[in-house]
């Protein structure tokens, strides 16, 4: 998917809303575990429920590693159910991946072509040639960790190297990269306060911006010092929305959870 074709979905569905698809067998409603694929089956009701009131859906891919081939097989099922149902939602494999270029080109692969997600979240540690085998791929998206939202950004991420912060780096160095159109970075909601300095480097770039919900960032804070004139920001819950109820009505209670927020994004983008 092209970002130009995202941005449309966001004025379409009112919605910059990510859903976090990060299963874990001890939290779903206890019915499911009787079905052959209790994962696939929670991920499709989810789905079923909560497609109309986002725009994007972020399987974690350590929820799926976590259950051995039959977790790899259920996020198989459920990209292709987003891709065969969905095909104007935007899908983001979560993998934090990133090594040696000969490497990171079959990382692409597996996440591009055999699986078909839109986009892969990348670690930026290992530098230019370990990114670029994924930038090559076309209208496809590469996301980097910039600053993320847990308390260990700060061990390394806001630290000074030669003066400048070593996040302010990853974004000023990988505008440089060869296709890095294709860029898009991810900056935690709990960091909120760094985005108006983020914004001075990657005005444009569209942000995925986790942490709200769960992790207690603010949406409006987001969009206070993050949001530009084609939105740029896809703003991610997990499990807020989706271990909202552990009944039978947890679909249900799940989009009441994703409706809440994208009433409060619906009020931002027409602000
Ligand atoms: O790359 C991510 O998505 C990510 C980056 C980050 O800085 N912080 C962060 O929480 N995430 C992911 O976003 C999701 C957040 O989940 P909740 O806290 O349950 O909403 C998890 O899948 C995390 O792995």
């Amino acid at each position: 998917m092209t970002t130009q074709q995202l941005v449309e979905q966001i004025h379409k569905k009112q919605s910059f809303l990510c859903i976090g698809l990060d299963v874990d067998l001890n939290k779903i409603p206890k019915h499911l575990l009787e079905e052959e694929d209790p994962i696939f089956a929670f991920n499709k009701a989810i789905i079923d429920a909560t497609h109309h009131l986002c725009v994007a859906y972020k399987p974690n891919t350590a929820f799926y590693e976590a259950y051995g081939i039959k977790g790899w097989e259920a996020l198989e099922k459920t990209i292709n159910y987003l891709n065969e149902e969905h095909p104007e939602i935007y899908t983001i494999a979560d993998a934090k991946r990133g090594d040696i270029g000969n490497t990171s080109t079959m990382y692409a692969k597996a996440f591009f072509e055999d699986l078909g997600f839109d986009s892969v979240t990348i670690a930026p540690y290992m530098g230019k040639d370990s990114v670029e085998p994924f930038l090559a791929f076309k209208d496809k998206h590469t996301i980097l960790l910039a600053l993320t939202s847990n308390r260990g950004a700060f061990d390394f991420q806001t630290k000074h190297v030669d003066g400048v912060e070593l996040y302010k780096q990853v974004l000023e160095t990988s505008k440089s990269w060869e296709n890095s159109e294709n860029l898009m970075y991810v900056v935690g909601a709990t960091k909120a306060e760094y985005l108006a300095d983020i914004r001075k480097i990657i005005p444009k770039a569209f942000l995925l911006v986790p942490g709200v919900g769960a992790q207690g960032g603010n949406l409006q804070e987001v969009c206070k010092y993050g949001i530009t004139d084609t939105v740029g920001l896809l703003i991610n819950s997990s499990r807020g929305i989706i271990y909202a109820s552990q009944d039978v009505n947890f679909a249900s209670a799940a989009a009441q959870k994703a409706e809440e927020l994208q009433k409060q994004m619906q009020a931002e983008l027409t602000r």
